[in-house]
């Protein structure tokens, strides 16, 4: 293929050649492209998009001769050279056995959807990236991979950039300050779950979901059934297989590849994604798991946090400690740097002792400055880290411990969800994560750091304890097993499901959305009764009682806000209607549709706005209050109605109390404008009696 890169701010015109080596515009450039067009055209493979897909690269050359008969080797899977070599860089020589494993299944490698689930470091972004590969480079599509923090998208981009620009790939970032547009040169989309989401709506409005995107990748999908974000996940895949069981398409299909942490119901996700499953429960690096109860120890350190760390430092091991606050973070690297001062100075090589003094002189060029705290742990080998750092602090310290410039980090639970930092040791100093209690997700996300890749034999995490109690829940938090799967689309968020999927044109009848609308959704596995038909053809039939109920509700919801209107005069004829699914294209549904309950569904401008907006529908009605209101009469006597219109709209509950006190404080006219958007003394009142 022809590709078109920037390289030093300079556009560059290049040939990857079927064997994945990048070729500058020119003579060899072309005399490669005139060979390959020449032997893929006698392969039967056209350069049209309907016909140009590899199905089966092993058969190709140059992958044919060297895929051999080893399945740990990477050629095997057709990785090309240029990215095997990549790997190799990067440690990566040969697959293990899980990974080779999981990869077996043919249906797998010609499309159909993969969940597996195997322990932290593990190595599950290597089976996801073979697998992403064979879609980019033999089916030409594009790969979406959606990840939950933006610290592991800038940890995956880099990673990704590395092993597949070798082979003419491109990696996008879209998280952060991005302006969530993937561009057309980009092959892989790396995004937080909200940016996802709303690309995804942008490219089911441009129609180029399934004729660009081959592959969504999911970390993390355990997260399905995390109340605050969990619902938006489920929600993106609803809406791509929506899409992908509506496209012509369709017969290229789009590929899931969820990666999830063990959860006593995984085959759940499975069944719902009608993808296959693949459970691994070894671990690369073993990892032992104690409880530490408070000893004796000195007034300084009353945990005995010292011990256990100097016993690493000693034998030059890293060590990762969770503390439940920031503070406890500051505190616990200032401790043991005075503690350890001497201990951990022990020979320590020269070079490390010049790269802290780099890394000091690093932070103090940062823009928020050397803060103190740091200034006296660094020397030592330790540093804190926690949500209070820039991101430019964050990016120096984290640099710094991988290299093993830093031997020690005091961290917030953030750290063990977010980037990649494993520790021969890690020490978990309370129950608590903030003010809650330390729950078994958290628990193994931070108990997996433990165990260096190709540095440690073995991990060990260490369970801190105060009292008898506590070693009681310690030791029961050991053995607890993750709470299993459920739906978090409910109320409020099966409206926004039900809106958006409408106003995309996904659902387009009432008989749509109480029928292959309700069977896309996580509920339906759930809850539906063994033995029902599990086809997207068909109606309402089968559908539970409850799901069906809380659709209606929905819908009711959003006609009586004005955002869906429900066409009863339109009958959705067999040509406008929806498509019907699992049956051959054009053929008629199985299932014989109720003429009655099919009614045209469609969203109101409003409703199409409240989609644009990515706002939760109560959210965008509420700034759409905001703003009729305003359009009656803007207040521009001070800046208190702008200030308030422009106000991101968050679901924040203020301290009522203190509220009313700057609210008495205001001038008549800030006060003015605060009554005309309804925050009257009446309304005051009412919230601090509810509170
Ligand atoms: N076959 C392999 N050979 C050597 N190293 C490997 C192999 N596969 C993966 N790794 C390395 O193992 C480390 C962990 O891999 P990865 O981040 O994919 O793990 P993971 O299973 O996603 O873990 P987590 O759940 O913690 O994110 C990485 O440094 C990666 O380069």
């Amino acid at each position: 293929m022809w590709r078109s890169r920037m390289v030093d701010g300079e556009q560059e015109v290049v040939y990857v050649t079927l064997g994945g080596d990048v070729l500058k515009k020119g003579g060899r450039a072309f005399r490669a492209a005139t060979a390959d067009q020449k032997y893929l055209k006698a392969q039967g493979i056209s350069s049209r998009p309907a016909n140009s897909s590899i199905e089966v690269p092993e058969e190709i050359e140059p992958y044919a001769s060297r895929c051999g008969e080893d399945a740990l080797e990477l050629a095997y899977w057709c990785v090309p050279e240029s990215v095997e070599a990549c790997y190799r860089d990067a440690g990566i020589r040969r697959l293990r056995q899980w990974q080779a494993d999981c990869l077996s299944s043919p249906e797998v490698l010609s499309g159909k959807s993969l969940i597996y689930v195997a322990p932290t470091s593990a190595g599950k972004s290597l089976v996801s990236e073979v697998l992403m590969l064979r879609q980019l480079l033999f089916r030409g599509r594009r790969a979406l991979v959606i990840l939950p923090y933006v610290s592991i998208c800038e940890e995956r981009v880099s990673q990704l950039r590395g092993s597949f620009g070798a082979c003419g790939l491109r990696v996008e970032g879209l998280y952060s300050s991005s302006d969530g547009k993937w561009h057309t040169g980009a092959d892989v989309a790396v995004c937080t779950i909200e940016k996802a989401s709303a690309l995804l709506n942008r490219l089911l409005e441009d129609d180029s979901l399934l004729r660009d995107v081959g592959v969504v990748v999911v970390d993390e999908m355990h997260l399905l059934g995390e109340e605050h974000r969990g619902y938006l996940l489920e929600l993106i895949l609803i809406k791509a297989r929506l899409s992908a069981n509506m496209s012509a398409a369709s017969a290229q299909g789009l590929q899931i590849i969820g990666l999830s942490a063990t959860i006593p119901n995984v085959q759940l996700l499975a069944d719902w994604l009608d993808a296959k499953l693949y459970v691994c429960h070894e671990r690369p690096v073993p990892l032992t798991m104690s409880v530490a109860s408070k000893k004796a120890q000195t007034p300084r350190d009353p945990d005995g946090l010292v011990p256990l760390v100097e016993e690493c430092a000693r034998a030059g091991q890293s060590v990762l400690i969770f503390c439940a606050t920031k503070d406890w973070c500051e505190k616990a690297a200032t401790l043991l740097a005075e503690e350890l001062w001497e201990k951990c100075r022990e020979g320590v090589m020269d070079e490390v002792r010049a790269s802290r003094i780099r890394l000091l002189e690093e932070l103090k060029q940062a823009p928020a400055g050397l803060c103190p705290i740091l200034a006296n742990t660094v020397p030592s080998g330790l540093a804190y880290h926690h949500a209070g750092l820039t991101v430019e602090e964050r990016h120096l310290l984290e640099a710094a411990y991988r290299k093993g410039v830093l031997c020690c980090l005091c961290a917030t639970s953030t750290l063990a969800a977010g980037v990649n930092l494993p520790a021969r040791r890690v020490i978990i100093r309370s129950l608590k994560v903030g003010a809650e209690a330390l729950d078994a997700t958290r628990f193994r996300q931070m108990a997996g750091r433990a165990g260096r890749v190709g540095l440690d034999t073995k991990g060990e995490c260490i369970l801190m304890t105060r009292s008898a109690k506590d070693t009681e829940e310690a030791h029961a938090l050991l053995s607890a097993q993750l709470q299993p799967l459920k739906s978090s689309l409910t109320s409020q968020r099966l409206v926004r499901a039900v809106l958006e999927t409408v106003a995309l044109g996904l659902v387009r009848s009432v008989e749509d959305l109480e029928g292959r609308f309700a069977r896309s959704l996580l509920r339906f596995f759930e809850e539906k009764p063994a033995g029902s038909e599990e086809t997207w053809c068909c109606g309402p039939e089968d559908v539970p009682e409850s799901l069906l109920k809380d659709i209606r509700e929905a819908l009711a919801y959003l006609k009586a806000q004005k955002l869906v209107r429900v066409d009863e005069a339109k009958e959705m004829g067999d040509s406008d209607g929806p498509l019907h699914f699992g049956s051959p294209q054009g053929a008629s549904p199985s299932a014989s549709p109720s003429k009655k309950s099919n009614v045209a569904l469609m969203a109101t401008p409003l409703g199409d706005g409240v989609v644009h907006s990515a706002l939760r529908p109560t959210e965008a009605l509420s700034v759409f209050e905001d703003l009729q209101r305003a359009r009656q009469g803007l207040c521009l006597d001070s800046d208190l109605h702008l200030i308030f219109l422009v106000t991101p709209a968050a679901s924040i509950e203020p301290d009522w109390s203190r509220y009313i006190t700057y609210y008495e404080k205001l001038q008549p006219r800030d006060r003015a404008v605060a009554n005309a958007v309804g925050v009257s003394p009446d309304f005051l009142l009412k919230q601090v009696t509810a509170h």
